[in-house]
């Protein structure tokens, strides 16, 4: 797709097919859709950015906690959203033996509880397999820092669905 074409999409169209780049979170596509017409995937994505670095701290924190978990109980179900399905089950997660699932699953749980959102990790960009010491490293990190972190991921997971979306490399 052009972006020529994604100028010319009436609201509906775009969120349509803009509404998942930030999971679950419709109301982003939504905005952005305003902000038309965009020059390129990179003046597109920067709305998108814009909109999250402009949230209050807790919209932030809910931007995060629209993300499913990594490897969690979603997966194997099938409940993941299509563009989290292809990503996790591309990233081998379900791959995990029983005992790196089991850490991982300890890991994601003390996440959690410590910063009150989901472990976000853009895992296309990532080895699943430094996943979990990906995930014991940020869980030391300081709450405010760890934030800024994983919007840095959800922003690495936006781009690559934008660029699958207009057919660009990633
Ligand atoms: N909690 C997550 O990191 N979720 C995800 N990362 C991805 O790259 N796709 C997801 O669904």
């Amino acid at each position: 797709m052009d972006i020529e074409k994604v100028n010319s999409m009436d609201f509906g169209e775009f969120v349509d097919v803009f509404g998942n780049v930030i999971e679950r979170c419709p109301l982003i596509a939504a905005a952005v859709w305003s902000k038309r017409p965009f020059s390129g995937l990179g003046d597109l994505e920067k709305h998108f950015f814009a909109f999250i670095d402009g949230l209050p701290l807790s919209g932030q924190e809910g931007v995060l906690r629209c993300h499913p978990e990594l490897a969690g109980r979603q997966l194997p179900w099938g409940r993941l959203t299509a563009e989290s399905q292809r990503e996790q089950s591309a990233a081998g997660l379900q791959n995990l033996g029983a005992a790196e699932r089991l850490r991982f699953t300890e890991l994601t749980a003390q996440y959690r509880t410590r910063f009150g959102f989901p472990f976000v990790l853009a895992v296309r960009l990532s080895d699943p397999a430094a996943a979990p010491r990906e995930l014991a490293r940020r869980l030391r990190c300081p709450p405010a820092q760890e934030l800024r972190t994983a919007l840095g991921e959800v922003k690495k997971i936006c781009h690559l669905r934008l660029a699958d979306l207009l057919g660009e490399q990633p």
